[in-house]
């Protein structure tokens, strides 16, 4: 897919869609047979809604074990919540990360599909991009197929293992090769280089949302725009 295909709208909507605060991230509900539970999603939204007061979702992450689900079980859950946000959440972002690139390319575009407000993708795992450029050639790639929903980075050093890449090196000229990059989802406890994202692309306008709910207080003082967490 070409980045060619954007439009100079995608590029001002996505800006009026930048996250701030915080985001809830969701579990998935599953029966008791270990089938997901798409059922309950609709109570899910109301409850994070009025009595947590949050208005922005995180699905298929990490608390909700989305890499353990099927491409079919992803979409599902994805187009459930989507369609059970309509007029109640601002925003549900969908994690399309995955071993395979073409599953997430698929996941991407069937974020796209169905309207997500913006998709996150985690590094590849088992066999690792090597170096900072074969990684942001794989969320390249990933993104392409999502050429107008905005795209945030999901960094998790600890359980991709990839831990030699720091963001501050890798967001160096990203939007020239990532026009839908909108900022990163930072779960690494290392704040210093949370920090000089935050400062070093203040220009850029990007936004980082912190990952660690233990260290969240760390990262506000550092300058971040919003959480993604579950406690
Ligand atoms: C590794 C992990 O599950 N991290 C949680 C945190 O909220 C985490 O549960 C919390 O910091 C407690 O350790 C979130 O950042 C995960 C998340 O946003 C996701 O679902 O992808």
């Amino acid at each position: 897919m070409e980045w060619s295909t954007r439009s100079n709208a995608a590029e001002s909507s996505m800006e009026s869609s930048k996250i701030r605060g915080l985001v809830a991230a969701t579990v998935t509900p599953m029966k008791e047979n270990g089938e997901i539970n798409l059922s309950v999603i609709g109570k899910y939204v109301d409850y994070l809604l009025n009595v947590q007061g949050v208005r922005i979702v995180f699905v298929n992450g990490t608390t909700a074990e989305g890499l353990s689900l099927t491409t079919e079980e992803r979409k599902q859950l994805a187009e459930e919540w989507v369609k059970q946000a309509v007029g109640k959440l601002d925003q549900v972002i969908v994690h399309v990360g995955s071993l395979c690139l073409k599953e997430a390319q698929e996941l991407a575009a069937h974020a796209a599909e169905i309207k997500a407000g913006a998709i996150s993708v985690v590094a590849p795992s088992f066999l690792k991009p090597p170096n900072k450029d074969a990684l942001i050639s794989f969320l390249r790639e990933v993104a392409a197929a999502a050429p107008s929903v905005p795209f945030y980075y999901y960094h998790i050093p600890k359980l991709t293992g990839i831990t030699t890449i720091r963001m501050e090196d890798l967001l160096v000229g990203i939007k020239s090769k990532i026009p839908t990059f909108q900022g990163v989802k930072f779960s690494d406890t290392d704040l210093l280089d949370f920090g000089q994202c935050v400062h070093k692309y203040e220009s850029e306008k990007f936004t980082f949302l912190y990952g660690v709910d233990e260290q969240l207080l760390g990262a506000l003082a550092m300058g971040a725009h919003g959480a993604i967490g579950s406690v």
